[in-house]
């Protein structure tokens, strides 16, 4: 039987991933730091997916089992896997990549043939990304070995799936809606039969299409929503001042994607549509700390908030909504969050101005960066 080993047996790898490779005939291994988690996988061997939506129903995800990620078992089930999955956050990639890196020796002197490692993470290039971070753990032999027999293909995911309170530990809640797009040509021997799994060739379009929509929509919704004192994204977006801000945000990242991409722009206006409606989806209960955590990862110049920012400009394009945004996030302090208290932090100890250049890259005095300050003054009435 095939073997598919998922890095992170947290929401998206539980509710979609995971699920996707079951169902299409796969031994899923989870491999997670999470003792308690790994020890419920052995001992169930299945769990259930709710599907939480206008049309209720619950999914069995059978043929599955666990394996820290920290141990030694987890190197000769590399050795021995057809496809590797992640879904432990763009900042949790270095850590596991000695451990595929040494996986992949083992794989190597053992004789195997190519493997596919997939990373369905929240990031442009989060594959190439880990695949930089295992190279440098390789020896030469293991590099030229990779080289020849371990495909890195990127993806887009997209799936809404908030932490959910089942029967058992393992059980998880999702959106009807899903999709996996993924880099066909960097794929290895042969492409992969996975019912739900989309393929292309111009992965960056989509993965630009999904994060620079959705997720900006999503993290906007959150930071204004947090400032209001909502606690759930569906709350929020219900808000007419948040929405009176999310979705001109979502319209001006659509304007320079479409210039970027060539996108139809009716098609993006019902892509819009669509993130507006699974936003609003009542079934759910996604807090806006779940969709904001990580501040500092989400203003990154390549993520969310700056990216289409930077799209615009490239086109000449409006952003004032997405600035916006941005001097939101800026706000977002929540304690229980380690990023966010260290942008508390930061803007208490350097002032205000100089972080915003800093994490934005906006130049002092700038108009995006000027705009960005005018905002952040503004928003402060929000706060509940
Ligand atoms: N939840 C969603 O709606 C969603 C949708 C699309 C993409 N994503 C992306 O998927 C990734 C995971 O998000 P999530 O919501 O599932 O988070 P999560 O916190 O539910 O799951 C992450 C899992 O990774 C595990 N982990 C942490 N360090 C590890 C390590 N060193 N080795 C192995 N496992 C480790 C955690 O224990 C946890 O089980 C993120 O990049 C996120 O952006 C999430
Ligand atoms: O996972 P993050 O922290 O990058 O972003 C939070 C949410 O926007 C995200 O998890 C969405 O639910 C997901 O991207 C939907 O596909």
């Amino acid at each position: 039987m095939k073997k598919a080993i998922q890095f992170g047996a947290g929401n998206i790898g539980r509710g979609f991933i995971g699920a996707l490779l079951s169902n299409a005939g796969y031994h899923v291994v989870f491999a997670d730091i999470n003792e308690q988690m790994i020890n419920e996988l052995n001992e169930k061997k299945s769990y259930q997916i709710h599907i939480l939506d206008l049309e209720k129903s619950v999914e069995t995800i059978t043929n599955v089992s666990g394996c820290l990620s920290n141990g030694t078992d987890i190197i000769d089930e590399i050795a021995s896997a057809d496809i590797i999955t992640t879904a432990v956050g763009p900042n949790v990639l270095k850590f596991i990549a000695p451990t595929i890196a040494q996986g992949i020796e083992a794989r190597r002197t053992a004789g195997g043939g190519s493997l596919n490692i997939i990373a369905c993470e929240n990031m442009v290039g989060a594959t190439s990304h880990l695949q930089e971070q295992v190279l440098t753990h390789l020896s030469e032999e293991g590099k030229a070995y990779a080289d020849q027999n371990v495909g890195f293909a990127n993806c887009s995911v997209d799936r809404i799936v908030p932490p959910f309170q089942g029967d058992s530990i393992l059980d998880v809640g999702v959106e009807a809606f899903h999709e996996w797009i993924v880099e066909e040509p960097k794929l290895k021997g042969g492409t992969p039969e996975i019912d739900g799994m989309k393929l292309t060739d111009n992965l960056v379009a989509y993965v630009q299409r999904k994060l620079f929509t959705l997720n900006t929509g999503h993290a906007i919704t959150a930071y204004i929503g947090f400032l209001k004192g909502l606690e759930t994204i569906d709350q929020s977006i219900q808000d007419e001042g948040v929405r009176a801000i999310v979705r001109p945000a979502m319209e001006e990242s659509g304007a320079a994607l479409v210039q970027k991409h060539g996108f139809d722009a009716g098609e993006h206006a019902k892509y819009i549509d669509k993130i507006e409606t699974r936003f609003k989806n009542p079934y759910i209960r996604d807090e806006v700390i779940r969709v904001g955590r990580e501040p500092l990862r989400k203003l990154g110049q390549a993520d969310r908030l700056v990216g289409p920012v930077k799209m615009a400009t490239e086109f000449d394009l409006g952003r004032d909504h997405l600035l916006k945004g941005i001097a939101a996030a800026f706000h977002y302090d929540n304690t229980a969050d380690p990023q966010s208290a260290e942008l508390q932090g930061r803007i208490q100890a350097e002032g205000f101005g100089p972080v915003v250049s800093d994490v934005t890259g906006f130049a002092k005095d700038s108009e995006d960066y000027n705009k960005v300050i005018t905002a952040y003054e503004e928003l402060k009435s929000l706060k509940s």
